[in-house]
């Protein structure tokens, strides 16, 4: 088949009450809950949730503590049907890392919303899984390994009213293979975007319908993480440690984090804020280097890496919430941007963000609605429980990227102790984040070269190596699915101005500059080994990357993230 043949060939097309892009937190929230007052109704409702993962939980990388107040308002027996979260909180611990040494903080200078007393210490990929069968048990038409490539318009463009799922069988060439098959229409009365943090489809939606007009704009991180079974004498089941300070600079911010949990394993994270300014910065070495602090190294001792991956992590909060319904739909948890930063939590907002959807679209439906603005949902988020969470930290990040980390914490912390005392109103102002994080990057001739220590193969690892244990795979015969609009600009504009850091911030190796030295440097992208982490579309410092969904299916397999 020619090309234009197929893209003009005829899609089937499947009609649903409700269409689902994402089956993480928050669109399995949305879907379970559409069918809890379903069947409360005693009506039929069709829901279909769409994952580009293998299988659900597949592209789920998180922390994770999770605070279970999303799932006690949403599957209040979570506990006795066997959700995978046993490990609770026993120990919170707070370290400023110094080059040699640690300082620890005393709990009781923590503002008490910090405290995990009552949060479970677990994978968020399995938390997931579980979530996938409530959902398929619940009569929820569950699609792993179709990524929703297209979003759908009525015919005067001011609506949506579905996704399409992207061909397969097209060669890196665009041309159709013999395994062409042409993608699918899913079309629903309402579709609720739950793609995460930088979702391709959000990103659209946001530009067409001026979703981000009078918020500030989306800040982001980029956690890298690992997850190692450790010796049972180093194992503190319950312990929640974080970190900042060293290796990072005081005016880079992130941190670490570094869970105990289940038999034996320790999830082990690494948090650089995007809006960091060197482009020499390799997030991916700076994770390495961490792990061999003195303070940290031996926790790792006679243990083993088990898995590895890194996704973004959406840091805006309050002021950056864009408008979250648009005639025929609404974005849903990280697709908006719902974590708490100082908590590093936003599983429990996508949770309850997914149910409030979920709330809103059934109603409409129940009225005979369909493909308008479900202004219930957002409604419920600007004045419940997720407003009552992320707008009391709400200065917390612009202090730190404002005032760096020694003091922008301690600013920080004063904010929410006075969000504490004065209930959540605080000092009454809320501070603007300021230029997005790609336009936060220096030249590289003002700018310190950093040296990163050559990985042991023991406690630290190259980056290829550690792809390996992330189970990424790609159909390798497809079209690129990280999209330059002008393929030149990476070697004439990102390599003499920013040194290309494309090579140094994505955590897979995905972009290279080749250069044999005859004066004639290549840019290179290895897209099989893409983890979708979404790092490469938030920081290219000429926003020339533009990250679509590859072939479902594609991209890592985390085991338990
Ligand atoms: C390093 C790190 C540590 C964190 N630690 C914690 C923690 O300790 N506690 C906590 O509560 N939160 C934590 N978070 C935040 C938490 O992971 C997120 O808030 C949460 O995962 C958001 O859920 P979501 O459903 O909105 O999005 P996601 O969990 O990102 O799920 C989105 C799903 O949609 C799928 N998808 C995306 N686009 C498409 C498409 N076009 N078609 C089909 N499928 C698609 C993805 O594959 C994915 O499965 C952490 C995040 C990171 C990155
Ligand atoms: S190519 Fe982009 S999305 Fe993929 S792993 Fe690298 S930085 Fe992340």
């Amino acid at each position: 088949m020619e090309r234009n043949e197929a893209e003009r060939a005829p899609r089937d097309s499947m009609d649903f009450d409700v269409v689902i892009v994402g089956a993480g937190p928050a669109g399995l929230a949305a879907a379970i809950r559409l069918m809890q007052l379903a069947q409360e109704a005693e009506q039929e409702l069709s829901v279909v949730v769409l994952e580009k993962g293998s299988e659900v939980g597949a592209h789920i990388l998180s922390g994770a503590v999770i605070d279970p107040s999303g799932l006690d308002s949403l599957i209040p027996d979570w506990r006795s049907k066997g959700a995978p979260l046993t490990t609770q909180v026993k120990k919170d611990r707070f370290l400023y890392l110094g080059a040699a040494g640690e300082l620890a903080l005393p709990n009781f200078l923590m503002p008490p919303l910090m405290n995990n007393h009552g949060n479970y210490i677990g994978s968020l990929g399995d938390l997931t899984r579980w979530l996938g069968e409530q959902a398929a048990e619940l009569g929820v038409e569950v699609y792993p390994g179709f990524a929703a490539s297209e979003i759908l318009y009525s015919e005067d463009g001011s609506a949506v009213v579905g996704v399409a799922t992207g061909d397969m069988g097209v060669g890196r060439d665009g041309v159709p293979k013999d395994s062409f098959t042409r993608g699918m229409e899913l079309r629903g009365k309402y579709t609720l975007f739950a793609e995460g943090a930088r979702g391709s489809l959000t990103k659209q939606l946001t530009a067409d319908f001026k979703l981000d007009e009078g918020c500030q704009p989306q800040k982001y991180g980029i956690g890298l993480k690992e997850v190692w079974e450790i010796k049972p004498e180093n194992h503190q089941p319950g312990l929640v440690q974080h970190s900042f300070g060293w290796p990072l600079d005081n005016k880079t911010g992130g941190g670490s984090f570094l869970y105990h949990y289940g038999e034996n394993l320790v999830s082990v994270g690494f948090v650089v804020h995007l809006n960091y300014e060197n482009p020499y910065l390799s997030p991916y070495d700076e994770f390495q280097r961490f792990k061999t602090h003195p303070a940290i190294a031996p926790i790792f001792e006679g243990g083993k890496r088990i898995a590895y991956g890194a996704r973004a992590i959406t840091e805006g909060g309050w002021q950056s919430l864009p408008q979250l319904v648009f005639a025929g739909g609404a974005l849903l948890g990280c697709a908006a941007g719902m974590v708490n930063v100082p908590r590093i939590k936003g599983s429990h907002n996508a949770i309850l963000s997914g149910k409030a959807a979920a709330e809103a679209a059934f109603a409409a439906i129940q009225d005979g609605r369909s493909h308008d603005i479900l202004a219930a949902y957002e409604e419920e988020v600007r004045t419940g429980a997720i407003a009552r969470d992320l707008k009391p930290v709400r200065n917390v990040k612009p202090l730190w990227s404002r005032f760096g980390t020694f003091a922008g914490i301690m600013l920080g912390g004063i904010d929410m102790w006075a969000n504490t005392i004065l209930k959540g109103v605080g000092f009454g102002y809320t501070l603007k984040h300021g230029k997005p994080d790609y336009a936060a990057i220096r030249r590289a001739a003002s700018a310190r070269k950093i040296e990163y220590p050559k990985p042991d193969g023991v406690l630290t690892f190259d980056k290829l190596t550690n792809v390996s244990f992330s189970g990424t795979n790609h159909e390798e015969d497809q079209p690129v699915h990280l999209r330059l609009a002008d393929p030149n600009i990476p070697i004439s504009v990102n390599l003499p101005e920013f040194a290309e850091p494309a090579q140094r911030y994505c955590p897979a190796g995905v972009y290279e500059v080749i250069d044999d030295g005859a004066g004639d440097p290549r840019f290179q992208i290895n897209a099989q080994n893409c983890v979708h982490c979404k790092t490469c579309d938030i920081k290219d410092p000429s926003q020339n990357i533009n990250w679509v969904c590859p072939e479902g299916g594609g991209g890592p397999n985390y085991p338990s993230m």
